[in-house]
């Protein structure tokens, strides 16, 4: 799949890994519509990329993935602007063990919120052009990522519901590929505030940091090389791509139906 021309959506595109997948995916040709809370950052982003990728390239719409009806009016407005949508990227996340309900709620219900009205745009059984969904797990949706017990139930529901479409969507038609990243740890925001987010785990701090340690801390360019290839290479249906600092590979699942 070529990405000139192709209108794009990723959300918590502001700063950190959305950032560079919303970066490369203009360098690539497509236009993107960069959803996120934080106002300021969005903003300036929206206009710095326009400046490096031309006018109209990059749309910034303010939206919280917890709300469906800023979700409904985002996906609209770039319908509008960008004349469809080709790619999303379900990437907003946090990790917070402390305040659990919202990373539920952001990091698992966010994802399934945004893919079903993505679908009401994309589905070609609904008129739309297919396309390809790519949500940003982790390594720990694949783990367990001990010190961080709801992050981990939340990136693993993310693999699960990613692994579950791309099936569906396969079998019912809808032209649209379905694949997860899953980068280990990657230096942004969310790893230098993530100590003092463990809540009733804090006291595996030092644990988290061995971790951290042994595996290694990867950049936010080596994510979203790997967006470009679940992107452009139309063979990849649910996969999920582990990221690490010895490099990519795909995750072997057991198969029950084949
Ligand atoms: N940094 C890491 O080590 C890893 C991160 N991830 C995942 O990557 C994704 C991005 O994380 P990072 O870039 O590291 O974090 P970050 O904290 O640097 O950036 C997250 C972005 O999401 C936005 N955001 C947060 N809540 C939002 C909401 N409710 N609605 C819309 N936007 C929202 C923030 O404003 C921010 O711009 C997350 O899903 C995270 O779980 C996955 C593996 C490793
Ligand atoms: C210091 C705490 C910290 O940095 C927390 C980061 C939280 C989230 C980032 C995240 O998405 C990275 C997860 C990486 C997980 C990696 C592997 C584990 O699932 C398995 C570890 C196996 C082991 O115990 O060695």
């Amino acid at each position: 799949m070529a990405l000139t021309g192709k209108s794009a959506v990723v959300t918590g595109a502001a700063m950190g890994i959305g950032k560079a997948l919303s970066e490369l995916l203009l360098e690539n040709g497509a236009k993107v519509a960069l959803l996120d809370v934080n106002d300021s950052a969005g903003q300036s982003l929206m206009e710095s990329l326009n400046q490096q990728h031309g006018a109209g390239s990059a749309l910034f719409l303010k939206c919280d993935v917890e709300s469906e009806e800023q979700l409904k009016a985002a996906f609209q407005k770039t319908v509008e602007t960008f004349g469809g949508i080709d790619i999303l990227c379900n990437n907003a996340g946090i990790m917070n063990e402390g305040t659990w309900e919202k990373t539920v709620s952001i990091n698992l219900m966010g994802v399934i919120r945004a893919t079903y009205i993505a679908l009401e745009y994309m589905n070609k059984l609904n008129g739309g052009k297919g396309g390809v969904i790519v949500m940003t797990a982790s390594m720990a949706g694949l783990g367990p990522f001990i010190t961080c017990p709801v992050y981990t139930a939340t990136k693993s529901g993310v693999v699960g519901f990613t692994r579950a479409m791309a099936g569906a969507s396969e079998v019912s038609g809808y032209g649209i590929r379905f694949n997860a990243l899953c980068p280990a740890f990657v230096q942004t925001d969310l790893i230098a505030n993530a100590s003092a987010n463990l809540g009733p785990f804090s006291h595996l701090a030092e644990v988290a940091g061995q971790i951290k340690e042994k595996l290694g801390v990867i950049s936010v360019s080596e994510v979203a090389e790997g967006l470009m290839e679940l992107v452009t290479d139309e063979t990849k249906n649910g996969e999920a791509l582990m990221i690490l600092t010895k490099g990519k590979t795909y995750m072997q699942f057991p198969s029950l139906s084949k």
